[in-house]
């Protein structure tokens, strides 16, 4: 059949007569039925199959002693694959007459052959058809590219001060995800970091510091210079929130390219999740984004990996100064062992480690020269400089005996082949952004949660809590569900999948509160945070700076308040000293009437809280008894449910607990039923009358019929927090 003619049904009883059909008997032919016609056999014949133009599968006919070939369309039960077409094109066939053996192999190998032949074109086709789809802006959308870089002439290599700017697909995924203008951190770092210079960036928190060293990044896989025995980079982040984030953001920002040696493949490699998936997204990965502990689990079970890691052209730690406190990431400083250079020791730093495991990681697989260092934090010591400085002066083989600060560690620990890492500095003067307003509440730390409380319903929002133990949150978080605010927990005693889970509720949510730890403390964008709490004093200066950073970010305005309670005073003074707030915080204005309606609330809230803790306990003890007196084998008696023993052999009373129980589910009931009675009532600003709507002052009338009202206290402004600090320093 001629390449582009249609397939047609098959003129069988022309030319199946011309070939030497034979009728073949057997004793089927009764037992097989009425609509069995009977069977024949034919030889001489090679059969073949392949696809044709619409899909349709052909069966093409060889007879061996004719010259012409045959192709037949073959619908699957539907006709007959005996009808014959001649056709002139594929006519060449020899006449060599084969034996049924040797045919039936030839028709064999020839399927194969075909089968491959079309599985390649198939291939080439879908290859084909991904190129349109994924091809790079300047080929497929060129105006529209031009339209994206003409409007953004802030990125181009005259304003970055550079000779080369970023790869035109780069710049075509910025322009699409608005980001028109590079940052001052990312202008800085560009135009050190695109002529591969080492780099140490230190600018405020929501500046923009993971596109600072992600671009340079995504621009030489992008330019294809990255060796195919490398990875083009390795992130490490000091949690796992983190480093989900980064990856997400450098994924944001990767164009769809089409040459394969270009595409950005990103994985991520963080604790408390599948292992097995996270080895699977390696095989295809150039940039690794990790915790240092569970990257190291995986680089000792991962040879490949590990002598890829070893060649990186990049490596990045992000939240530098968080990631080398001491103790706190051993796996760190073996990750930043096996990327120096051997010349920086006398043996491979890293061999030891490798050795005690199986995939024995060759002596020669040395430690690139090319590999460029960034580090990049909110807070790295101002005398970085110096540090630096000493740290040349020293050399390389120098002792770490100098060693004062762990910046100086950090900077012993990093080989950065660089001779004069590029440093910049931007963190402010003040160490917090100019968005963000900062205040304090003053209070008794017992009442620390009712004024939490009286913060969350005067400000509705998104707010972020920190606290310093998982215990506070223990507390905090079924006492505020108790008062029906949307309350998440994070810390690093939740499964991994309850943290995510729980971050991106709160992400989602337009109002909800997050109660967590340090966790969240460092690098966490969450845009639309509009305040964060300090519920304790943080222990350092850096702790407040980057919890504070959580709001006002990428210049959106925020409020951070810090709660002291007279315990606290002297280190909230320190705080403020070593932040240079020599006029101290605004206090924060507080409604105390609000704050009396709310006393009610809080405290019938924890009196619940306190007897569903303690039904709970009974509950979980009685059961504990029943498991350990079934595991013996006996029964309990009266007497034994007198006096019990816990797990530590200490003597407890069980006095009829079933009663205790009973009396105690009455109370709690009683006690939910009067906090649904108060939650109902209205919250009511000083001089509010829910009587005479429209006698007071600012007309609660007009505000209802006009949905200006507060949301949660009748009579309130709405304004913002950041409205109400009382300006003017010091209390
Ligand atoms: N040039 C830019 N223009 C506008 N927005 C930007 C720009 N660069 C980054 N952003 C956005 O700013 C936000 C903060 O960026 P990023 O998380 O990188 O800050 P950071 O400096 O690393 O903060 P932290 O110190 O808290 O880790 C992100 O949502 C990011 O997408």
């Amino acid at each position: 059949m001629a390449p582009n003619q249609k397939p047609q049904k098959p003129q069988s009883k022309r030319k199946r007569s011309d070939l030497n059909w034979k009728k073949v008997d057997h004793k089927f032919d009764d037992a097989l039925g009425d609509g069995w016609m009977g069977l024949e056999e034919i030889e001489g014949v090679d059969v073949d199959f392949h696809e044709g133009h619409s899909g349709e599968r052909i069966v093409q006919l060889k007879p061996t002693s004719l010259e012409n070939v045959v192709d037949v369309p073959f619908v699957e039960d539907d006709e007959p694959a005996g009808a014959l077409e001649n056709t002139a094109d594929d006519a060449e066939q020899p006449a060599k007459k084969k034996s049924r053996k040797e045919q039936i192999k030839s028709d064999k190998r020839q399927a194969a052959k075909k089968k491959r032949a079309s599985a390649k074109q198939a291939k080439r086709e879908e290859a084909e058809a991904n190129q349109d789809k994924n091809k790079e802006p300047e080929e497929a959308e060129e105006p529209q590219y031009n339209a994206a870089v003409s409007k953004m002439p802030e990125w181009s290599p005259d304003n970055l001060n550079i000779a080369k700017g970023l790869p035109p697909a780069l710049l075509h995924t910025l322009h699409s995800n608005s980001i028109t203008t590079p940052t001052p951190i990312q202008k800085e770092s560009l135009k050190s970091s695109l002529i591969r210079k080492d780099v140490i960036g230190v600018a405020e928190t929501g500046s923009g510091k993971t596109l600072a060293y992600g671009l340079p990044i995504l621009s030489r896989i992008l330019e294809g210079e990255i060796p195919a025995e490398a990875l083009a980079a390795l992130i490490l982040c000091p949690t796992r929130e983190l480093a989900l984030q980064v990856a997400g953001e450098l994924r944001k920002f990767a164009p769809q390219v089409s040459h394969v040696s270009r595409r950005v493949n990103i994985a991520t490699v963080v604790g408390g999740m599948s292992i097995q998936k996270q080895q699977r997204q390696l095989v295809h990965a150039n940039i690794v984004v990790a915790t240092p502990g569970r990257l190291w689990e995986v680089l000792m079970d991962n040879g490949t990996l590990a002598k890829r890691a070893i060649r990186s052209q990049f490596l990045v730690i992000d939240e530098a100064d968080r990631m080398i406190e001491a103790g706190h990431f051993e796996e760190m400083d073996k990750i930043l062992r096996m990327t120096q250079r051997t010349s920086k020791s006398s043996t491979a730093p890293f061999q030891d480690e490798f050795e005690s495991t199986e995939i024995g990681l060759p002596e020669e697989v040395p430690a690139t020269d090319d590999m460029q260092t960034m580090v990049f934090s909110a807070t790295l010591s101002k005398d970085l400089q110096q540090n630096l400085k000493r740290k040349r002066k020293a050399g390389s083989g120098k002792k770490q005996s100098t060693v004062k600060t762990s910046l100086d560690d950090l900077l012993m620990r990093l080989d950065f082949r660089d001779h004069e890492p590029t440093i910049i500095d931007l963190s402010p003067v003040n160490r917090v952004v100019s968005t963000l307003e900062e205040a304090r509440i003053d209070c008794l730390s017992t009442d620390k949660d009712l004024y939490l409380y009286y913060f969350l319903l005067r400000y509705p929002g998104k707010t972020l809590v920190f606290v310093s133990s998982i215990d506070a949150i223990r507390r905090l978080v079924p006492l505020f569900e108790t008062l029906k605010q949307h309350v998440f927990p994070l810390h690093s005693g939740l499964q991994q999948r309850q943290r995510l889970r729980n971050f991106d509720r709160f992400k989602t949510l337009p109002q909800a509160v997050m109660i967590a730890t340090d966790v969240a403390a460092r690098g966490l964008d969450v845009p639309a945070v509009d305040h964060v709490v300090h519920y304790q004093v943080p222990r350092t200066a850096d702790a407040y700076i980057h919890r504070s950073g959580r709001t006002a970010r990428a210049q959106r305005s925020g409020l951070a308040v810090l709660l002291v309670s007279p315990e606290e005073r002297r280190m909230a003074n320190d705080l403020l000293r070593q932040l240079n707030r020599d006029t101290g915080l605004a206090q924060l204005q507080i409604h105390f009437n609000i704050l009396d309606q709310l006393k009610g609330r809080i405290n019938l809230a924890k009196k619940i809280d306190e007897t569903t803790h303690k039904t709970s306990k009974a509950k979980y003890d009685a059961g504990w008894e029943k498991e350990a007196a079934e595991a013996l084998g006996v029964e309990l008696d009266s007497d034994h449910e007198e006096t019990q023993y816990n797990s530590r052999g200490q003597k407890k009373k069980k006095a009829a607990h079933s009663h205790l129980d009973e009396r105690e589910e009455g109370t709690l009931y009683k006690q939910k039923e009067e906090l649904k009675r108060k939650l109902a009532q209205p919250l009511m600003s000083r001089g509010i009358s829910s009587k005479y709507l429209t006698t007071n002052e600012s007309s609660l009338a007009h505000e209802l019929v006009h949905d200006e009202h507060h949301k949660n206290i009748l009579g309130a402004n709405t304004n913002k927090a950041t409205n109400d600090v009382r300006k003017g320093g010091k209390k």
